[in-house]
């Protein structure tokens, strides 16, 4: 049974020079957080020598599990080139190119470091773009930490109980309307009553920061409709799905066509990464083409550029998401069985799923209220005590990489349906 003592003396270190001991909310949990230091394919180790299977993968980019060797030779290349030149590069244009090429309804991108700063810049353009100020997003969807889109959010800002943050200007919050999730009658009154007024729609393809809860048949083609109908942009928020759900992402999986679109997570093959991109018509509206103002230091430094090219490249040659989707099938399949009888509800699409505790399905963000959190929290505890790293709240997705194998699949699932008899 694995012990966290280094863990927790560094935890107490923390707390007295790192708000809450931490550098981001989704990382807090109780009764404190277990401190990694080492990796390698589907593994993570901690400070106190323990070893997990990691089902969180760093919130989602390590699809190609930890250190993958190729990742890791790129980056290596490019550091005895130099690391920050703020100035052009020939990789950033090499990177432009294969994302438009796996994206149709990407001609040009701008790439950022985050997709806090991708979704943001992406808000501010299409607001650029169509005179308007207003935003349609959903219940419990999280498009990053800034301030138009901190109303009703999921991941850390649903887990710590700060959906609507203070701090963000009334006015502001005003200007986003929240509708739930999979609600075609309100998103369609919505836009009868004000859709001249609005920007855009900001979503996830499929839900992922409260659970994973796919798109009802039908709703996202509802968005792309009614945007196109009143003159508003539809942003399809991809970092989470982009080049994890299929090369293309959810719009190809989905067959799907929006204005503007953000990528991160994967994109960066574990490097920090955001990109945002869309149509010429629209991305000439970004400057210096046009007048909506973004710009930054580290935006398309050298050393992410290697790593995301690579990665891109990689995703392809080893068919890996083809080969995570399969992992991912076959732990949902596995777990929903085992826990048979409990209340466990396990979905998900693709190398991605949510462990629910309550035994009813989960269809959009007010579902949730329905789970069990201070189970999880044991669950979650106790899996680690066994080896294996989930997310630390139900909010966040478990992500699974094509380098997990069958025994470790096996092994997860035998794990937790002990863990879960006992936390139930
Ligand atoms: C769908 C979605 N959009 C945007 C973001 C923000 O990305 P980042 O954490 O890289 O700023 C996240 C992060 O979890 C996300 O899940
Ligand atoms: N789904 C939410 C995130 O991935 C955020 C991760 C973090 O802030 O550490």
């Amino acid at each position: 049974m694995n012990e966290f003592r280094r863990s927790k003396e560094l935890f107490v270190r923390s707390q007295d020079c790192l708000v809450g001991g931490v550098n981001s909310p989704a990382r807090s949990y109780s009764p404190f957080p277990i401190f990694m230091e080492d990796s390698e394919g589907s593994k993570i180790y901690d400070v106190d020598g323990n070893e997990f299977i990691d089902y969180s993968l760093a919130f989602g980019p390590q699809i190609f599990g930890h250190r993958h060797p190729r990742i890791k030779q790129a980056v290596e290349r490019q550091l005895e080139r130099g690391w920050a030149f703020g100035t052009s590069t020939e990789k950033e244009v090499e990177l432009a190119e294969l994302v438009s090429k796996h994206y149709s309804s990407i001609d040009k991108v701008r790439v950022v470091n985050t997709g806090t700063e991708a979704t943001m810049s992406a808000l501010r353009l299409a607001r650029g773009y169509t005179g308007r100020d207003k935003i349609v997003k959903f219940e419990g969807g999280f498009h990053g930490a800034h301030d138009s889109v901190l109303v009703q959010a999921g991941s850390g800002a649903s887990t710590h109980g700060a959906p609507d943050s203070p701090g963000v200007p009334r006015e502001l919050a005003e200007k986003t309307i929240v509708l739930p999730w999979n609600d075609k009658e309100k998103l369609k009154s919505v836009f009868e009553e004000i859709g001249g007024e609005i920007a855009c729609v900001i979503a996830e393809p499929v839900f992922g920061n409260a659970g994973c809860i796919p798109p009802k048949d039908g709703f996202l083609e509802l968005i792309r409709d009614l945007t196109s109908d009143y003159g508003s942009l539809f942003v399809l928020d991809e970092v989470i799905t982009g080049f994890r759900v299929s090369m293309g992402g959810a719009q190809e999986l989905f067959g799907l066509e929006p204005d503007l679109t953000t990528l991160g997570k994967v994109a960066g093959g574990g490097y920090p990464i955001g990109i945002f991109g869309g149509k010429q018509e629209i991305m000439k509206h970004l400057s210096p083409e046009g007048d909506v103002y973004q710009a930054g230091t580290f935006s398309g430094n050298p050393v992410t550029t290697a790593a995301s090219i690579e990665a891109i490249k990689l995703l392809k040659e080893d068919n890996i998401i083809d080969k995570a989707n399969r992992k991912g099938e076959k732990i949902r399949s596995k777990l929903n069985k085992a826990v048979k009888g409990l209340p466990v509800n396990v979905e998900g699409i693709s190398s991605m799923f949510s462990i629910f505790l309550c035994s009813e399905e989960i269809n959009d963000y007010g579902d949730l209220e329905k789970c069990d959190f201070e189970a999880y929290t044991k669950f979650h505890r106790e899996m680690a005590k066994n080896g294996v790293y989930l997310p630390p709240s139900q909010y966040e997705l478990c992500f699974i990489s094509y380098v997990h194998s069958d025994r470790e699949i096996e092994d997860t699932v035998d794990i937790a349906s002990d863990v879960l008899e006992k936390v139930l």
